[in-house]
């Protein structure tokens, strides 16, 4: 059973998984399915008695936990994942629902009444592909269930309380987990095991499988998928969105030459119809009807070989301000982008192609266009522009990252081989000269203004009168914090070379709020008063030591009740799951000594001066967001 192509379908796709359970997690990534985590906000309250069966209840709360997600995410973000995952598991012993137990007698009740019996546990499940057409938000949903059949042995007193007071049931239906204490509670189980545990793996690849790959129509053999078919029964792989994806699957596999004869024996031909992109070429059926592909292609790994080629790309169409052009001006030739930018026809039609591709541009007859998220993303002034960031990438960071190996043997950041620099001051590399300076602050100015809602909602700020955001850059989070907070002062903090450029970056035609800028050293000077004393993208700069240094000072100012907020990628505690962070991590090893932190590396540090009611809150954007108060 080959499973890669089924979950590969995903690989070129925003996979959002709308659930808090480090379980679902887990299952996903351990078969190296890559996504965010969105946890849903749904309150799963949906009236029992409107359903005529368990599994509907399942499969509807499933359902509304992965829209909610996609809904936020589309209208809150103005990022529309592709697709979203929604899971909800549910027990059921004598025809009635048990969901997570809310106190301990609660789960008292739910497993005394499991005892001795056996009971179902239903999941089910919503995979929501989503689309955003004219800025609404299109859903296409598949949902279904799977049902898995435990029988408990018969539980004393004793071993029941023993149970509850390991404190294993609470965040569990039925107030049990099979995978740990619970499981020697369980005489059989018949069924999918991972579904109990909360994820029906199987199932979920099955239906990938009829969506992705849909069985033909003339091979009533092939009509239902028993179990997860291996790549050579796929008999359709026209599936508009991932043509990319299997084009680069197989153009890795197997190389065409003049005949269209692939060197591994597989022929292949283009394909015109009208659902698939012109020129993509797909697999042919041998006379069984049987496609004769390379069948086991390490999709994954192919993909993170070529990541850097897609990445340096879409630096160059930025660098070049492709983007600005086609939004002025396009759709437009790329003879005629090439005139207006100065560069070879040839490297700029390759360099498009790529870009469309790569999802970034359309291309039609009438020449090159961008998508929608080109114009918000990655044109220079576009609303949520990147643009800042992805110069910064190119002429900051490539440099540093061709370093990494030395780094990693070395352990320390590779400035000195990247730009020749002994600078021990990480920000006077920064601010040596203007044109790294604005690079600099433009860089942190995107990602802030992308990120400045997230954080700023994350929590309920509204107890807080006056915030002084240290190392606030451009103010892109402070003018955020004043407008969700119209009674918050905020005060933006940064060294006097900053300060003294901001100018630039203020949000224009907006009736001034109360932000101000005040220069000065965190480190050094002494800090302005505030109730709430903001650190974001600070702390992951610095080692242990200088946190601590910072941290105190803090502490010092701040009277019992004042906050910390901190906006940073928050790693996972097993530090395995958040690719994006955990890489995240790396970029601060080569450049500074600090690094990225888990939520209880973060909470420890916090608590050792003074700051306690540690709350974390992932909130699906690129920073992430911790609240403590000082007590
Ligand atoms: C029965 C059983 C459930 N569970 C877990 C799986 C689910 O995480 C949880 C059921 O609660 P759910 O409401 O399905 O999920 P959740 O609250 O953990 O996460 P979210 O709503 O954000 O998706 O119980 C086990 O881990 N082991 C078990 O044996």
């Amino acid at each position: 059973m080959v499973l890669n192509p089924v979950l590969g379908k995903l690989v070129s796709k925003r996979v959002v998984l709308a659930s808090a359970s480090p379980r679902r997690q887990e299952i996903l990534t351990n078969v190296g399915l890559r996504f965010e985590v969105v946890p849903s906000w749904f309150k799963e309250t949906l009236e029992k008695s409107a359903f005529a069966a368990p599994y509907e209840y399942a499969v509807e709360t499933a359902k509304q936990k992965a829209l909610e997600v996609a809904n936020r995410m589309h209208v809150k973000h103005l990022r529309t994942p592709d697709v979203v995952i929604g899971a909800d598991t549910i027990v059921t012993v004598d025809e009635q629902i048990l969901e997570k137990p809310v106190d301990k007698q609660d789960a008292y009740r739910m497993l005394s009444r499991l005892s001795g019996k056996e009971h179902s546990v239903f999941t089910g499940v919503a995979i929501i592909h989503c689309h955003s057409k004219d800025n609404h938000l299109e859903t296409e949903i598949t949902d279904f269930y799977e049902e898995t059949k435990v029988k408990f042995s018969d539980l004393s007193e004793e071993l029941l309380w023993e149970y509850i007071h390991s404190g294993e049931p609470m965040d569990k239906a039925g107030g049990y987990g099979i995978q740990a204490l619970g499981g020697m509670l369980v005489e059989y189980v018949h069924g999918d095991f991972l579904n109990v545990v909360g994820f029906p793996l199987n199932h979920f690849c099955k239906k990938l499988a009829e969506l992705y790959y849909p069985p033909p129509k003339h091979n009533v053999q092939h009509k239902k998928y028993d179990s997860i078919p291996s790549v050579d029964t796929f008999e359709n792989l026209s599936d508009g969105e991932s043509e990319s994806s299997n084009f680069t699957e197989h153009k890795g596999a197997s190389k065409l030459d003049s005949s269209g004869m692939c060197s591994s024996g597989a022929i292949y031909k283009s394909e015109s119809s009208s659902s698939v992109r012109t020129g993509f070429i797909v697999p042919l059926e041998n006379q069984n009807g049987v496609l004769k592909s390379a069948a086991k292609v390490p999709s994954k790994i192919l993909d993170l070989m070529d990541g850097f080629r897609a990445s340096k790309a879409l630096f160059v169409a930025s660098k070049l301000k492709m983007f600005d052009h086609l939004r002025a001006k396009g759709p437009l030739k790329a003879v005629d982008i090439a005139n207006e930018v100065g560069t070879s026809v040839c490297g700029t039609e390759r360099l498009l192609d790529a870009c469309a591709a790569l999802g970034l541009l359309e291309k039609t007859p009438q020449g090159y266009s961008n998508t929608d998220s080109a114009n918000t993303y990655l044109t220079s002034d576009g609303e949520y522009s990147l643009h800042g960031y992805i110069i910064h990438s190119n002429d900051h960071l490539w440099p540093l990252f061709t370093n990494l190996e030395s780094a990693v043997k070395e352990g320390s950041r590779q400035n000195h081989r990247a730009f020749g620099k002994k600078e021990e001051d990480l920000f006077k590399d920064y601010y040596q000269s203007q044109e790294v300076k604005q690079r600099f602050m433009a860089a942190m100015h995107s990602i802030a203004h992308l990120t400045a809602r997230d954080v700023a909602t994350a929590f309920d700020l509204s107890q807080f009168k006056s915030a002084c955001d240290l190392g606030g850059c451009t103010g892109a989070l402070a003018h955020e914090l004043v407008q969700i907070y119209p009674n918050l002062k905020v005060t933006v903090f940064d060294l006097p070379e900053v300060i003294a450029n901001t100018s630039y970056f203020q949000p224009s035609g907006q009736h001034t709020a109360p932000v101000t800028f005040v220069s000065g050293d965190f480190f050094k000077d002494n800090l302005p008063e505030a109730d709430l004393y903001i650190l974001s993208r600070v702390l992951h700069d610095w080692p242990d030591e200088k946190v601590h240094v910072l941290l105190s000072k803090i502490s010092a100012v701040c009277k019992p009740g004042c906050g910390i907020l901190l906006a940073e990628m928050v790693l996972d505690d097993e530090k395995k799951i958040r690719s994006t962070a955990l890489l995240q991590s790396l970029n601060m090893l080569v450049q500074t000594e600090g690094k990225e932190r888990s939520g209880s590396e973060y909470q420890h540090l916090l608590e050792q001066h003074g700051f306690t009611n540690v709350k974390i809150r992932l909130t699906g954007n690129l920073l992430d967001a911790i609240l403590c108060v000082k007590t």
